[in-house]
């Protein structure tokens, strides 16, 4: 079977009169069910890598094959295609619309995917909760939420499509430490009994040491 996600030789530098490195020669195999951290100083380029893991940036050289997909030769559009259907994004700020409930935003997703009839769509989206510990929150909005009820929510969000790849960006960056470790522990939950692969960059070492395995950045480079 194909890595869930596999980097080589991966740099980003941002063109301009003084050119930035954000990630240089990165090699990265992450199997289906692993649980990654990545980790380093602020700057390092966690969240550059992040965000060329996800296809939401392009290399300015080197590669990402995801689910051994081929992406280099993609346009917009069909990268666009390819992480709403494969790649479920938590970031530090939940990014919850305002407006809507917890089952809205959660349902969102699948509508814009276009795959499931509406009552399957709030049937799955009421589960996601579910399985999250949101159950009785699913009409809230996120304003009447905790914190770490939204981040929870916004993960719910990104299991919406059914990825097989969850990256998350310092998604414990905003919540008191009990909050912390019960997303974490979610997310490693997701990995051990979903085979999801997950991810995560995080500044917090304690929550990465429980990781598989650790990346761990420097001046956009990974060091032992
Ligand atoms: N658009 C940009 N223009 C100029 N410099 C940038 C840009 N984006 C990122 N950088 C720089 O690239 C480096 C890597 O940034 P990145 O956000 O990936 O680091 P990080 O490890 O995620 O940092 P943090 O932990 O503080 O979020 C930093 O020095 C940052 O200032």
């Amino acid at each position: 079977m194909s890595p869930a996600i596999e980097a080589r030789g991966l740099t980003r530098i941002l063109p301009g009169l003084v050119p930035v490195t954000l990630v240089e020669g990165i090699d990265l195999t992450v199997q289906a069910g692993e649980f990654i951290a990545i980790t380093g100083p602020s700057g390092s380029g966690k969240s550059s890598l992040l965000y060329l893991l996800g296809l939401l940036d392009k290399p300015s050289s080197g590669t990402v094959r995801l689910q051994g997909l081929a992406t280099e030769g993609l346009d917009g559009d069909q990268l666009a295609d390819l992480r709403l259907a494969r790649i479920g994004f938590v970031f530090q700020f939940h990014f919850l619309l305002p407006e809507f409930s917890a089952a809205e935003n959660v349902a969102i997703p699948m509508r814009r995917l276009g795959a499931m009839p509406e009552k399957a769509i709030r049937a799955r989206a009421d589960e996601l909760l579910e399985g999250l510990g949101l159950a009785e929150h699913r009409a809230k909005l996120p304003e009447q939420m905790s914190g770490g009820q939204r981040q929870r929510a916004a993960i719910a969000r990104a299991l919406a499509n059914d990825p097989a790849l969850i990256l998350a960006d310092e998604p414990t960056g905003n919540l008191d430490t009990a909050s912390a470790h019960l997303v974490f522990q979610t997310l490693r939950g997701l990995a051990r009994d979903q085979n999801r692969t997950i991810i995560v960059v995080t500044h917090d070492t304690e929550l990465a040491a429980t990781a598989d395995r650790r990346l761990h950045l420097v001046d956009g480079r990974v060091v032992p």
